[in-house]
């Protein structure tokens, strides 16, 4: 079975008046301070099986684009994953088995919506496996970060989104899922996800209740005065992930001594990180980037040093 041609269906019906009538078996109240925003497998490849122009892909973007804006505003990181494309058979495995060799670079499937584009400074995770957990850093980026609530959006519930869900829950972080945020095979299956989710391992909420929960952290932010500024290593680790997804490869395959431009990165890229360092409070130039376009180049003037670590599939800094 391939991913079907996915028939138009509202995302309104998903939304309920009351924590219970979701069926949801807690109360956590959503802690913007504690949260990291996770955009789930909202690729082109994915997203092409349903009516653009139609429900519920309409209202999802529009209201995923809402919670990115909020989200940002309270201060809150964001996390987009991407499966990556071209995934050869040994790492794709039983995946093969269910759903054909997926998705490839052609016509840029692999890219995430340009409606929903990350910015320079976001987090782009690579996805190998249904659950967000397996092979990406999340887990350890939300520990590192004090960071125990994941807030879902994106395709598909009863796929990618319940298994992210129930590994949240069982390794220690409360998962929220968001019924008018995410969209699935038919509506449906978009209810039997809900339904399982507020009653085994999470918590369904609505667009609404996000809104609410970050105006509370944006106005204390904004008595705050600016964002406090990120560390150089924090920065190195957003840069090569955004790289890494520029080049349509995971983040673990960068060679930290490549030239980056041979390697397919561009002006505007390097404009956008450039962009993210003077937000940061950091004065390092195009000119100075360009000229020595490695990543290890990159640390040592951001006073980080990276160590790809191949064992253990991850980007380690050492502050
Ligand atoms: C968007 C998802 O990707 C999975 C679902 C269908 C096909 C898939 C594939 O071709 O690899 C993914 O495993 C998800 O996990 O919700």
């Amino acid at each position: 079975m391939a991913i079907p041609k996915i028939n138009n269906y509202s995302l309104t019906g998903q939304v309920k008046a009351t924590n219970e009538e979701y069926g949801n078996r807690v109360s956590w109240p959503l802690d913007a301070n504690k949260a990291v925003l996770l955009v789930h497998d909202m690729q082109k490849y994915f997203v092409e099986f349903y009516d653009q122009q139609g429900e519920p892909m309409r209202s999802l973007v529009q209201n995923i684009q809402t919670i990115v804006a909020q989200c940002k505003a309270a201060g809150i990181p964001i996390v987009y994953t991407a499966q990556p494309p071209h995934q050869a058979p040994e790492e794709r495995a039983l995946l093969t088995d269910f759903w054909g060799a997926g998705l490839t670079s052609e016509n840029n499937q692999h890219a995430i919506v340009e409606s929903l584009k990350p910015a320079a400074d976001d987090l782009v995770f690579t996805k190998w496996r249904y659950s967000a957990f397996q092979r990406t850093p999340l887990h350890e980026y939300m520990a590192e970060n004090n960071k125990d609530q994941l807030w879902i959006v994106g395709v598909y519930a009863h796929i990618g989104i319940l298994s992210t869900a129930l590994e949240a829950f069982m390794t220690d972080i409360k998962a929220f899922v968001v019924a008018d945020a995410v969209a699935d095979f038919s509506s449906t299956e978009h209810s039997m996800a809900l339904h399982y989710i507020s009653r085994r391992c999470g918590r369904v909420v609505a667009l609404q209740d996000i809104h609410v929960a970050t105006e509370e952290n944006k106005a204390a932010l904004a008595s705050k005065g600016a964002n406090t500024p990120q560390t150089g290593s924090e920065i190195l680790n957003n840069i090569a992930v955004s790289v890494s997804t520029a080049l349509g490869m995971a983040v673990e395959e960068l060679d930290q001594d490549e030239n980056l431009f041979e390697m397919g990165l561009d002006s505007i890229r390097l404009m956008a990180i450039v962009d993210v360092l003077r937000e940061n409070n950091i004065e390092i130039g195009f000119a100075e980037l360009a000229e020595q376009p490695t990543l290890k180049a990159w640390a040592a003037m951001l006073g980080a040093l990276p160590v790809i670590s191949a064992q253990e599939n991850r980007l380690v800094t050492n502050e």
